[in-house]
C-alpha cells in the first residue's frame, strides 16, 4: 500500500474526530466540537489514555479532565475535543509541543489510527516501566496493597516487533457499492470503524507474507456474497480471519491441528483454540513459573504435586512435570484436553493427567485419584491461568479448602487478578513475588504472575467469602485506571 493510501486509511479512521462538523447528537458541553486546547499530560492510564486537566471556559479556576491517546506523561500537547462525557472529554492529539525524552517515531504508518497498538510512540523501556506501574496501581487500587508494593521489572525480550504468532483481522459485512472491497484489519482508535491493515509490524514475517493472499480470498468471498445477496440468495456477512504461524506454516483454518515448540517440548493444538501468541517470551515465562514451582516450601522440600487449572493444551503442566511426582491439568475445552493428553504422551510426560471439566469443580475431578495425596496436602502447588474474567467464586472457595502450599497465578488481566488477590490475602496466603511479563510489546496488554504462599498449608480455609469486602466482578470497562 502506498503512503498516500495509508494516509487515506488514517483519515478514514479519524473521520469521527476530524470531520468538520460533529457527529450526529454531539453534546457540546463543556467544549464545542473541535475546540483546540493545550494541555500537560499528567499520567497515562492502563488502556493508553493520557490524562490532563484544562481550565473550563468562563469558570476561572475550575478544571476538567481531558483524555488523549498517543502521548506520554510529562508532555505538553495540542489537542482537539471530539467527545464530551459527564465528567471528562476525549480529544485527539494534533501536535506535540514539548516531547518526552521517551518519545520515538512509531514504526507503523497506521499507528495514529489503528486501535491494535497503544505504545509505539514510546521506547520499549518506557512501555515496560509504564506497565510495571500499572500493575502496581491496580494492586493498590483494587486489592488495597501499599502503593509502592514490590513489583519486579517487567520480563521481556528484545523482540519488540515481528513477534506475534497469531493475527485475527476483521472485516465488515460488505456494502453493495463496494463489491468485494472495504477494509480488512482492526478497529480504529476512535470508533468501531475498521482500519485497513495490509501489513502489521508486530506480527511475525510469515504472517505478513501470507496476509495478501488471505485478504484477496476475503475480497473474492465478499464479491460472491454481494452477488448472492443481489439475487436474494443469502445475506452477506462480516467476519474475523485467523492467521497462525506454526510448525506447519501459516494456518488459516481454525479446525486445523498444528504444533509449536516451547523449549524442548512440542505442543499440538487446534488453530482456533487457545495457545500463547509470543513464541519469543513464552520460554522465559514458562521458565519463571517453573522456578517458582521448584522453590522449597516451608518444610524445606519443593512441591511434589501440581494442579494446572485452566491448563489449555498442558503448557505449564508439561513444561514443569519433570520435577514433580504427579501433575493434573483441568480444562473446560474438550479439544484442548485431547491435545494436552497427546502432548503429554509425545513429550514423555507420563506423570501428567488431564481432566475435562470446569475448574469450578476441581474437587470432583481429583477425588479418588490414587496418584494424588490425601487432600488437603501440604506438598501441593497450583498454577492458575484463567481467562480475562479471572477466577470464579466457587473455584476460589474450593481452592482455599484444598489449601495448596503455593499458588502461581498467571493472569492476562491484572484488574481481575487484583480482585482475586483480596481473597487470597483473606484466606491465609501472602504474596511472595509479583512478576509482569511483556507478552505484547507496543500494546497496552500485560501478563502478570503473582506467587502466593500459604501460611497454613494443608489446613482448609473456611474463611470464604473472606472478611475483606470483595469487589464486584470486573469487566474490561473497569480496567482503565488513572496512574
Ligand atoms: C488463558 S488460557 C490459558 C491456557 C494455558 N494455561 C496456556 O498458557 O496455554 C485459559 C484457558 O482456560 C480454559 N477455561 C476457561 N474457563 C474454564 C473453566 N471454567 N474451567 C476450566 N478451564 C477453563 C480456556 O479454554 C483456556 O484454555
Amino acid at each position: 500500500m502506498s503512503h498516500a493510501a495509508t494516509r487515506e486509511a488514517i483519515d478514514d479512521a479519524k473521520w469521527a474526530v476530524l470531520a468538520p462538523t460533529g457527529p450526529p447528537g454531539f453534546k457540546d458541553q463543556p467544549f464545542a466540537y473541535h475546540t483546540e486546547l493545550t494541555m500537560d499530560i499528567q499520567t497515562v492510564t492502563n488502556d493508553g489514555h493520557g490524562i490532563g486537566r484544562v481550565e473550563l471556559p468562563g469558570q476561572h479556576g475550575k478544571t476538567w479532565v481531558v483524555m488523549v491517546r498517543d502521548v506520554i506523561a510529562g508532555e505538553r500537547v495540542r489537542v482537539k475535543i471530539y467527545r464530551n462525557f459527564q465528567n471528562y472529554s476525549f480529544a485527539v492529539l494534533t501536535e506535540v509541543l514539548e516531547a518526552s525524552p521517551n518519545r520515538i517515531e512509531p514504526q507503523c504508518k497506521l499507528f495514529g489510527a489503528c486501535g491494535g497498538c497503544q505504545y509505539q510512540h514510546m521506547t520499549l523501556e518506557a512501555q515496560r516501566e509504564l506497565k510495571r506501574g500499572h500493575v502496581q496501581q491496580v494492586l493498590h487500587r483494587l486489592a488495597g496493597l501499599p502503593p509502592d508494593v514490590q513489583v519486579n521489572p517487567v520480563l521481556g525480550t528484545g523482540d519488540a516487533f515481528g513477534y506475534r504468532s497469531k493475527l485475527t483481522p476483521h472485516y465488515d459485512r460488505p456494502r453493495r457499492d463496494q463489491e468485494g472491497g472495504g477494509p480488512i484489519g482492526f478497529n480504529s482508535k476512535f470508533s468501531r470503524q475498521i482500519v485497513d491493515v495490509p501489513h502489521c509490524p508486530i506480527a511475525l514475517d510469515a504472517i505478513n507474507d501470507q496476509l495478501p493472499q488471505t485478504r484477496q480470498e476475503v475480497v473474492e468471498k465478499r464479491r460472491r456474497a454481494v452477488e448472492a445477496e443481489r439475487h436474494g440468495i443469502r445475506k452477506a456477512r462480516g467476519g474475523t480471519l485467523l492467521l497462525r504461524a506454526t510448525e506447519q506454516g501459516v494456518v488459516t483454518d481454525p479446525r486445523q491441528e498444528c504444533s509449536e515448540k516451547v523449549g524442548r517440548y512440542r505442543f499440538w493444538y487446534t488453530a482456533g483454540s487457545f495457545f500463547q501468541n509470543n513464541p519469543f517470551v513464552l520460554p522465559r515465562m514458562v521458565e519463571y513459573v517453573n522456578a517458582r514451582l521448584r522453590e522449597p516450601l516451608s518444610d524445606g522440600a519443593p512441591p511434589r504435586f501440581l494442579l494446572d487449572c485452566y491448563c489449555g493444551v498442558g503448557l505449564f503442566a508439561i513444561c514443569g512435570h519433570a520435577h514433580l511426582e504427579t501433575v493434573v491439568g483441568v480444562e473446560v475445552q474438550g479439544e484442548s484436553v485431547e491435545a494436552a493428553r497427546r502432548n503429554a504422551a509425545e513429550n514423555g510426560a507420563n506423570n501428567c493427567r488431564f481432566v475435562l471439566g470446569n475448574a469450578q469443580a476441581i474437587f470432583g475431578a481429583l477425588s479418588g485419584d490414587p496418584s494424588l495425596p490425601a487432600m488437603p496436602s501440604p506438598s501441593m502447588a497450583v498454577v492458575i491461568d484463567p481467562p480475562r474474567k479471572g477466577c470464579d467464586r466457587s473455584f476460589l472457595r474450593q481452592l482455599f479448602r484444598l489449601s495448596p502450599a503455593r499458588v502461581v497465578y498467571v493472569s492476562c488481566n491484572p484488574a481481575t487478578q487484583a480482585r482475586d488477590t483480596i481473597d487470597f490475602l483473606g484466606n491465609g496466603y501472602r504474596i511472595d513475588d509479583i512478576q509482569p511479563v511483556d507478552i505484547f510489546p507496543q500494546t497496552k496488554h500485560i501478563e502478570n504472575i503473582i506467587t502466593f504462599a500459604n501460611e497454613r498449608p494443608g489446613v482448609p480455609s473456611e474463611n470464604f467469602p473472606s472478611s475483606s469486602p470483595h469487589t464486584p466482578p470486573l469487566t474490561d470497562a473497569d480496567a482503565p485506571t488513572a496512574g
